[in-house]
C-alpha cells in the first residue's frame, strides 16, 4: 500500500545527533522521507522517537546533523502551514470548546480547510461544543489531531497519536489518517506498537538506543527481523564463532548449548554443521514478528550499533 510518492523529499535528517547529559537521545540518524509516503517511526519507550520528533519540527536545536523541510528550515514549514504536528500532551485550554479551538488554529493559517471539513475528518463534530475541561482524554486527543489538520499541511508529524484512544477511537483516527495520506500527503507517526506500524505505515524506521536498527518497507523489516531460531548442543564452541556463521544475526551460548537467532536458517545449518560436526540436538523454530521486534529492541539484543545509516534492510547487514 504505496502511498503516491512523488521522489521529492517532504523531510530529510542528516546525521542528526542529541544528547541529554549523558544520554545519547538521537545519534546519528539519517532518514529521508519521499512526498506522499507514511512512515512509522516504531521503537520501545527510550528509543528516542520523540526527540526526533521534536528536531524535525524545530521544537529543539540538533547538537550535531541537519534538519531539511521541504527544502527549508523546519520552523518555516511550520510557519507556512506545511508541516503540522500532534505531539503527546500538547495542552488544551480548558474553557475554550473543540470548536473554537479549531477556530482558533484556522486563524492562524492562510488556507485552512473548512471548519466542518476538519471536523468531520477529526471526529469531533459530535462534542464540537463541549469544553475541553469536560471531554474525554480520547476526544481531547481527536481535538488535538484536529488542530493539527487544521491547516491543511503537506506533512502531519504524531507522536503517539492513539495513545490515549479506546479500540474503537483507533479504528476511526487510522482510518482518518489514511484518507489524508491518500490525497497525497506524507505522514509521519511514532509508536511503539508494532501492529500500528504494520498496519499503516508504508514504511518503518525501527529505532534503538537514538540509532536507527532498521528503515524500509514492512515487508522488508519483517524479513528481516522475524527469522529463525536454530538451536543445537555443539561442544567447545566460542560464541564469537557460532555468530559469525553464514546466515546467522545473533549467537547466545549457555554451557553447551547454543541458540542462534538466523535471518537464513539454511544457510546457518550448513554452516554449522561444517564448522562443527559434533553438532546435535538441532531444532529450528520460527519466530514471531512480534517477539523478533522485542529482542531486537531490547537492551540485550545482539545487533550491532553501526547500521544508523541503513536505507535499507538486508538480513545480513542489519542483524548481525
Ligand atoms: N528533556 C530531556 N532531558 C533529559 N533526558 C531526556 C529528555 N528528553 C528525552 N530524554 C532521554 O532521551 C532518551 C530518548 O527519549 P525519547 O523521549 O526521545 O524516546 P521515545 O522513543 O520517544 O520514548 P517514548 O516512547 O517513551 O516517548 C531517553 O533516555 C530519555 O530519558
Amino acid at each position: 500500500m504505496m502511498g503516491a510518492t512523488t521522489g521529492e523529499a517532504a523531510f530529510s535528517l542528516r546525521g542528526l545527533a542529541k544528547r541529554f547529559g549523558d544520554v545519547r537521545a538521537v545519534d546519528g540518524v539519517s532518514v529521508e522521507v519521499s512526498r506522499g509516503e507514511v512512515v512509522a517511526l516504531l521503537g520501545p519507550n527510550g528509543a528516542g522517537k520523540s526527540t526526533t520528533i521534536d528536531l524535525l519540527l524545530g521544537l529543539a536545536r540538533p547538537d550535531a546533523g541537519e534538519v531539511r523541510v521541504f527544502g527549508g528550515e523546519p520552523r518555516a514549514a511550520v510557519e507556512h502551514g506545511r508541516m503540522a504536528a500532534m505531539v503527546q500532551n500538547g495542552s488544551l485550554l480548558r474553557d475554550m470548546t473543540a470548536a473554537e479551538h479549531v477556530t482558533l488554529v484556522r486563524s492562524t493559517h492562510q488556507r485552512p480547510l473548512p471548519a466542518d471539513e476538519i471536523m468531520a475528518r477529526a471526529g469531533i463534530t459530535d462534542f464540537a461544543n463541549r469544553r475541553c475541561g469536560k471531554l474525554s482524554g480520547g476526544q481531547q486527543q481527536r481535538v488535538r489531531y484536529a488542530m493539527a489538520l487544521a491547516g491543511n499541511p503537506d506533512l502531519l508529524v504524531l507522536d503517539e497519536p492513539t495513545a490515549a484512544l479506546d479500540v474503537e477511537g483507533r479504528r476511526e483516527f487510522w482510518a482518518s489518517m489514511r484518507e489524508f495520506a491518500a490525497s497525497g500527503r506524507t505522514v509521519v507517526f511514532a509508536t511503539h506498537y508494532l501492529a500500528e506500524a504494520e498496519d499503516y505505515a508504508d514504511r518503518v524506521v525501527l529505532m534503538r538506543h537514538g540509532r536507527i536498527a532498521a528503515d524500509g518497507p514492512i515487508a522488508r523489516v519483517r524479513a528481516a527481523v522475524a527469522g529463525r531460531v536454530l538451536r543445537a548442543v555443539v561442544p567447545g564452541a566460542p560464541e564469537a564463532a557460532l555468530a559469525a556463521l553464514p546466515g546467522v544475526s545473533t549467537a547466545r551460548l549457555r554451557g553447551d548449548r547454543a541458540e542462534l537467532a538466523c535471518a537464513d536458517s539454511d544457510a546457518a545449518i550448513r554452516g554449522l554443521l561444517a564448522a562443527f560436526p559434533l553438532a546435535s540436538d538441532i531444532e529450528i523454530t520460527a519466530v514471531g514478528l512480534e517477539d523478533a521486534f522485542l529482542a531486537l529492541t531490547s537492551d540485550n539484543a545482539g545487533i550491532t550499533d553501526n547500521v544508523d545509516n541503513a536505507d535499507t534492510v538486508e538480513p545480513e547487514g542489519a542483524l548481525r
